[in-house]
Order: C-alpha cells, then structure tokens, then sequence
C-alpha cells in the first residue's frame, strides 16, 4: 500500500520539552495509533503533522507534498483533525461547527440542500440525529467530542487524525466511534490517532507508536509492541498483560 503521510525526522522544542527526531508513516487504509504517557508528545507531534506548529527540524510530506509548501486548502482537503481541546469563542450551532471544519474547501459560503442532508447523516453516524440546532456549548463533553467527529465525517478527508480519541467518551460511545473509524479504512481511508486506552488501540490498530519523554521508543503491531516489559518502561509500572480469549489481541489489566 501507498504510504501517504509521513514525517521525517521531525523535531519540535518547548522551553522544557524537546520532541526528537519523529519517523511516523501511514498508508492507505492503516488505523494508526499513537500510545505514551501524559506530557509524552502525542498532541504536539499531531499539531506538527496537520502544520498548526512548525517543526524546528524535519518534514512532513502528505500524499508526497511537502508540509512546509501545502496551503491550507490542500491540507484540509486531505487531513481533518479533531482535536482534544475546542473552545469555539462565539455560541455556534452544532451545524455551523460542522460546516465550518469544511470552509476552505465549500465551493460556497452558503448552505445548500445538500450540505443540510449531509450534515443529518453525519450526526445520525455518531448518534446525535436532531442536534444540529442545538448550541454547540450546551452539549455534554461526550456529545461535544461526537460533533467534531461528525465535522470529520462531513469533511471527507482521506486523513483522519484524532488527539486522544476516546476522550469524554463513555465505553459504548468510545467503541462505537472507533468503530465507524475502523469502518472507513476498510473502504480505504487512513487514520492516525493518540490513544490513552490502550486496550482499545490495541484491539483496532494495525500499527502502533509509543512515545516516551518526546522520543519513539517502539513501534510494530499491537503484538509486538504490548508486551510487559515495553509497558513498563513506557509507563514506569507493572502490569499484567492478558490475550484477549476471542480476538486474540494483548490486553493490558492491574
Ligand atoms: N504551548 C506549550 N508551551 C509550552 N509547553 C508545552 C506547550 N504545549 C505542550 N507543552 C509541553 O510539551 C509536553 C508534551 O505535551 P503534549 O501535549 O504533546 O503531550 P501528550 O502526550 O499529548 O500529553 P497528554 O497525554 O497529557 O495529552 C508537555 O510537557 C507539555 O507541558
């Protein structure tokens, strides 16, 4: 398969963080995830790769074009990113916020038929059928984090990234959105997301990076890399690795 985002040897420095020397790769139809501790990386290397940062050294190239040279209309016709943190500044409505993650690439500013349609199967996708008028503020944090998955939905990128994608979501809500992820890389979309549930990304990935203090400790299937050892020097403490007894995949427990 067609690799089509890759990062290399990107760097990135806070003033007491330095991210080192990230090698990422996705191709077509991989559910990527990205595993490590709180204050790792994960976020700042996924706003390095959809170019809300910069990196100091390194590069991004996305369907083989350099980062550094895509406008914001080439990204945001390949890339959607949810990210963890949203705080529109204006009340909006659920159905503004969805079109708007679409601006840059809407022939017009207006809605049309289409778009109202679209944006109802978008919501149906995620469970929330008849909130596009609610205000985007009044929702819960779950209902909030299904919405941006929804302006995802309706942006219809072949990316998708996604910081900490179960974040705020109850255990049904979290698997029902993996799913419906899941679901689109069979038909050929590519997404990328940090995880903090572990046994969720090692259910429905197919490639996993763990990041540790800024730096790619490891890297391989589920399988090899959820094992005790790389868990503990990833996380500094024991736990217990079980096999899934039906899907056969590692499950981390304490
Ligand atoms: N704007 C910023 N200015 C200074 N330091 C920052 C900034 N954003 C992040 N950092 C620092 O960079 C480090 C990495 O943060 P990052 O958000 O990438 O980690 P993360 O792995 O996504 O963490 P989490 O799992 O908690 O979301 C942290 O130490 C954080 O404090």
């Amino acid at each position: 398969m067609k690799t089509i985002l890759e990062t290399k040897n990107i760097c990135f420095e806070y003033e007491n963080f330095k991210l080192k020397n990230i090698n990422i790769s996705l191709k077509h139809g991989d559910f990527v995830g990205i595993i490590g501790p709180n204050g790792s990386g994960k976020s700042t290397t996924l706003k390095l790769i959809t170019k809300l940062i910069k990196p100091k050294s390194g590069k991004v190239f996305i369907f083989g074009k350099n980062l550094e040279k895509a406008s914001r209309s080439f990204i945001a016709s390949k890339v959607s990113f949810v990210r963890q943190e949203f705080n529109p500044t204006f009340e909006f409505k659920v159905k503004d916020i969805i079109e708007l993650g679409a601006i840059h690439i809407k022939k017009s500013f207006f809605n049309t038929v289409n778009d109202s349609s679209k944006i109802k199967k978008c919501l149906a996708m995620v469970e929330l059928t008849g909130y596009e008028n609610r205000y985007f503020s009044t929702l819960s944090g779950g209902e909030q984090r299904r919405v941006l998955i929804a302006r995802s939905l309706f942006q219809e990128t072949p990316i998708i990234i996604v910081d900490e994608l179960t974040a705020h979501l109850d255990i049904s809500h979290a698997i029902q959105i993996v799913e419906i992820l899941k679901k689109l890389t069979e038909s050929g979309k590519s997404i990328l997301a940090a995880f903090h549930n572990i046994n969720i990304a090692s259910k429905y990935c197919n490639y996993l990076y763990a990041l540790k203090d800024g730096e790619l400790i490891f890297q391989g299937t589920p399988k090899d890399v959820i094992n005790k050892e790389n868990i503990k020097k990833l996380y500094n403490k024991e736990f217990y690795i079980l096999n899934h007894p039906v899907y056969n995949y590692p499950v981390v427990t304490v």
